[in-house]
């Protein structure tokens, strides 16, 4: 039997190999990793552990949270403000930043989180998550403010996502590869399962939430019309769809055999283009895919190259198989 390797021994292999995680980052990401060990085992108990269902209460976007959402962040914010190496947090749940309370010197990182990823299918038992990012906080920051967390994806020190699924599976990327654990229920430990994982640069697979079709901008409508074509259409392959509505979900699936992943901008809001956020959805995967050999972009432009202005800011997300994103990528700029 190959050797079993733990969360923490691979941080450590890795900081040895390519002395670029601190020991700092490596407890940090240890205990964001904890956090979400936490977080699978509520999400396990459902009815039995009253956790399903509405929490009877709206986030700043407006969106109804439900009890996990609520309850995710609580771990997320409890853990991180006794175990990691930080100055602030920023949740999208949370109208503003969370200072970490009477920590002098102030912590080196920032930490951004979508505590429960995939919410409208935590009651019908599909799989859900959280999606995780962290930024070292500027030189000579006195007091965290938003505007400390205004950094582009690619100054992303660490980047990861938990998948609540028939496994719950943890992927990492600290900037060397994309490497994933699985939680060993038993033992209640993350243990190593598929390292470097690359994305193929070609796919057959798309995902898009095809009831805003009507919504699209023509770019869109145009590519996703040519997938479904199929073999005699202008792409002459046949397409296979796919949506799971937990983007946790549909990027690991797109991880581990490609495709392409799209949550476009449409007419309905033009001052709101899309709806996922950059700062805790969209930057966080776009590492995470870029380091497996894909690619990222909003249409117009690289994902990681953004520079943020809010911190609930959305935005439009193309990403997976490099080819098709870059296709699509191109449409917009015809
Ligand atoms: O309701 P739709 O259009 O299918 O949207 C699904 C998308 O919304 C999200 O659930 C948004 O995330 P939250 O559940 O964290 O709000 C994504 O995970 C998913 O890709
Ligand atoms: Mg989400
Ligand atoms: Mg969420």
């Amino acid at each position: 039997m190959s050797k079993r390797v733990s969360l923490t021994q691979h941080l450590i292999e890795q900081q040895r190999l390519h002395n670029k995680i601190p020991s700092e980052l490596r407890l940090l990401i240890e205990v964001v990793g904890r956090a979400c060990k936490s977080i699978s085992h509520a999400v396990g108990k459902g009815a039995l552990g009253e956790v399903l269902g509405s929490a009877g209460s709206e986030n700043v976007q407006g969106e109804v949270q439900k009890k996990l959402d609520v309850i995710s962040n609580e771990i997320l914010l409890e853990a991180n403000e006794w175990g990691g190496h930080l100055a602030a947090m920023a949740s999208e749940e949370m109208e503003t930043i969370h200072r970490i309370p009477n920590r002098y010197p102030l912590g080196e990182y920032l930490l951004m989180f979508d505590p429960l990823d995939g919410s409208s299918n935590i009651d019908v038992n599909v799989s859900i998550g959280t999606i995780f990012s962290v930024l070292k906080a500027p030189e000579g920051m006195t007091e965290p403010s938003e505007k400390d967390f205004m950094q582009p994806g690619t100054k992303q020190v660490a980047a990861g996502y938990a998948v609540y699924g028939p496994q719950t599976v943890l992927v990492l990327t600290t900037g060397d590869g994309v490497h994933c654990f699985t939680l060993d229920r038993e033992m209640g430990a993350w243990v190593l399962t598929q390292r470097d994982i690359k994305i193929p640069e070609d796919t057959k697979e798309f995902a898009i939430n095809a009831s805003n079709a009507r919504h699209w901008f023509p770019p869109v409508q145009r590519y996703v019309n040519e997938m479904q074509a199929g073999v005699t259409g202008p792409l002459k392959k046949d397409f296979n769809m796919r949506w799971i509505a937990s983007m946790v979900a549909d990027v690991h699936r797109i991880l581990n055999r490609g495709g392409i992943f799209m949550y476009p901008a449409d007419a309905r809001e033009p001052d709101k283009p899309g709806k996922l956020r950059l700062m805790y959805e969209a930057n966080p995967m776009a590492f995470i895919v870029e380091q497996a050999g894909g690619a990222a972009t909003n249409g117009k432009q690289r994902i990681l190259d953004i520079q943020p202005e809010k911190l609930h800011q959305r935005v439009a997300v193309f990403l997976g198989s490099k080819n098709e994103v870059e296709r699509v990528t191109s449409y917009h700029q015809e």
